[in-house]
């Protein structure tokens, strides 16, 4: 029996709701099933997951009521909705799936060194490896995750850690192999947490074992960094984000609220968060890039008349850059990497839009049909670099953009993916000229991540 007052949505079968509705010609595409339920049942609509309620809101207008004007009641994480979320925060608790004074800290801890660090020189270094791999590849076909993956795991380790590591290290492939299960798994729309109860099925039990397994050997790996840090800190060294915390551990009160175990939790959930959007981000770019060869000779000219062959483009470059800037904006809009945002639940009953917004249900932004809604964009579904520069043609972003959220809960790792998407576009269409083959669809697939088909990169040097 639903509530009344809340808003529309599709018939929910008892015990299952409409999760079974999201298998089917919705399988691996979810994003579709979200925009087909908004175009029937409007900007904001539920459905339950079993018996849980979702209410999930399509247009920048819903949304930013809800996680800014009402920032107070939306920033909440449902934490103990899922079973996965619960069994993982045993060991501590991080950014995304914590709430109040703790989520605070960490927090302001993640924040404080992505201001601190010196991240456009990192940045660089892992572009250069990017580049002579194209450079090593001639022209054969490479794939866009193997490309960029190392290098987006290796800059938020630098940044974690305070160094980056060689592609073969045996540590650095445990970290790959926990991140990889990022873009392949159901996330919080496992039926485990409809079902906890599952787990214990043999075949469901083996393969979480695997993965536990994994994730703490990864876990232990980064408690032995914690104490090699201990035994080199000395007060003021800022390198990363272990020396911060130790650094505020004796003088920050909020600092007793943030365990070691917190620490390692935190560095688990950003080492995916800040690595698998970027690389999924800059596959979806040369995708775009490879689809439309006109708009790529037009950046690659710009940039060429700009900043020349001779060096490297800078991210101070960008403001005379901005036709490739708005081709940047154009692809993180149609992309919408992350098509549904992270979950958020309201700390009591309100009402948005007329619609009853119960306590306790779950919240999603739906940021994919925010960036095609044709009620904002001209044509969203064509790609237009040119929607985003003003008439004095400077670039700009309209509010209906949000690739990162908005509101107390929006990624806090914006300005370092701006600063890679930036960095990494430009200096391979400055050197390569760039086409493909394999799967060139624009239809993504959904795994948390809205990752594109697989297709392979062509790479010629334009010298
Ligand atoms: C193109 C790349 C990226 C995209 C599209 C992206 C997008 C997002 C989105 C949509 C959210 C959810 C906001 C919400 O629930 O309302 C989020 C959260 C988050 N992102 Fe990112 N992100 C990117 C890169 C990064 C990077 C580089 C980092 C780390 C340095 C990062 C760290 C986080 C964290 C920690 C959260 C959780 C914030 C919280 O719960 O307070 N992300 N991101």
């Amino acid at each position: 029996q639903k509530q009344s007052g809340i808003p529309p949505g599709p018939f929910a079968w008892p015990i299952v709701g409409n999760a079974f509705d999201m298998g089917g010609k919705y399988k691996g595409k979810r994003h579709r099933y979200f925009d087909d339920m908004q175009k029937i049942y409007g900007s904001i609509y539920s459905f339950y997951f079993g018996k849980q309620l979702y209410v999930v809101l399509n247009d920048a207008d819903s949304i930013e009521e809800a996680f800014v004007k009402h920032k107070s009641v939306f920033s909440k994480r449902p934490v103990d909705a899922f079973w996965i979320v619960r069994e993982s925060n045993k060991s501590g608790t991080g950014i995304i799936w914590s709430n109040d004074n703790e989520w605070e800290a960490k927090r302001g801890l993640a924040i404080q060194i992505l201001g601190e660090s010196n991240l456009e020189d990192t940045v660089r270094a892992e572009t250069k490896v990017v580049l002579d791999a194209l450079s090593q590849s001639n022209g054969k076909p490479l794939a866009g995750r193997e490309l960029f993956l190392n290098s987006t795991v290796n800059i938020i380790s630098r940044i974690l850690l305070g160094s980056r590591f060689d592609g073969n290290d045996p540590d650095f492939l445990r970290i790959i192999d926990v991140v990889k299960t990022s873009f392949t798994s159901e996330g919080t729309f496992s039926m485990l947490n409809m079902f906890p109860k599952l787990r214990f099925l043999p075949f469901i039990a083996s393969k979480l074992k695997i993965i536990f397994d994994k994730v703490g050997t990864v876990r232990n790996y980064l408690s032995g960094q914690i104490s090699e840090h201990k035994k080199q800190h000395t007060k003021g060294k800022l390198n990363d984000l272990i020396d911060v915390y130790l650094s505020k551990k004796d003088q920050d009160d909020g600092m007793k609220l943030v365990s070691e175990g917190d620490l390692v939790s935190l560095m688990l959930e950003v080492f995916p968060a800040a690595s698998v959007t970027t690389m999924i981000s800059l596959n979806w770019a040369l995708f775009y890039m490879i689809l439309h060869s006109e708009i790529q000779q037009k950046c690659h000219e710009e940039i060429e008349s700009v900043v020349g062959t001779n060096r490297m483009v800078n991210w101070s470059d960008r403001s005379n850059l901005p036709y490739t800037q708005a081709t940047l904006l154009e692809i993180q809009r149609v992309a919408s990497v992350t098509s549904i945002s992270l979950p958020h639940t309201p700390t009591n009953d309100v009402v948005l839009s007329g619609f009853l917004i119960p306590k306790d249900c779950i919240v999603l932004a739906n940021l994919y049909s925010c960036h095609f809604d044709e009620q904002t964009w001209d044509e969203p579904s064509v790609f237009k670099p040119e929607r985003f520069l003003n008439d004095a043609g400077n670039p700009t972003k309209p509010p209906a953009f949000m690739p990162f959220s908005v509101g107390p809960r929006s990624c806090p790792g914006d300005s370092l993916a701006e600063l890679e998407l930036f960095v990494f576009f430009t200096n391979i269409l400055q050197k390569f000229s760039l086409t493909g083959s394999g799967e060139l669809s624009t239809d993504g697939n959904y795994a948390i991540f809205l990752s594109p088909p697989l297709f392979l990169i062509h790479a010629k040097s334009r010298q």
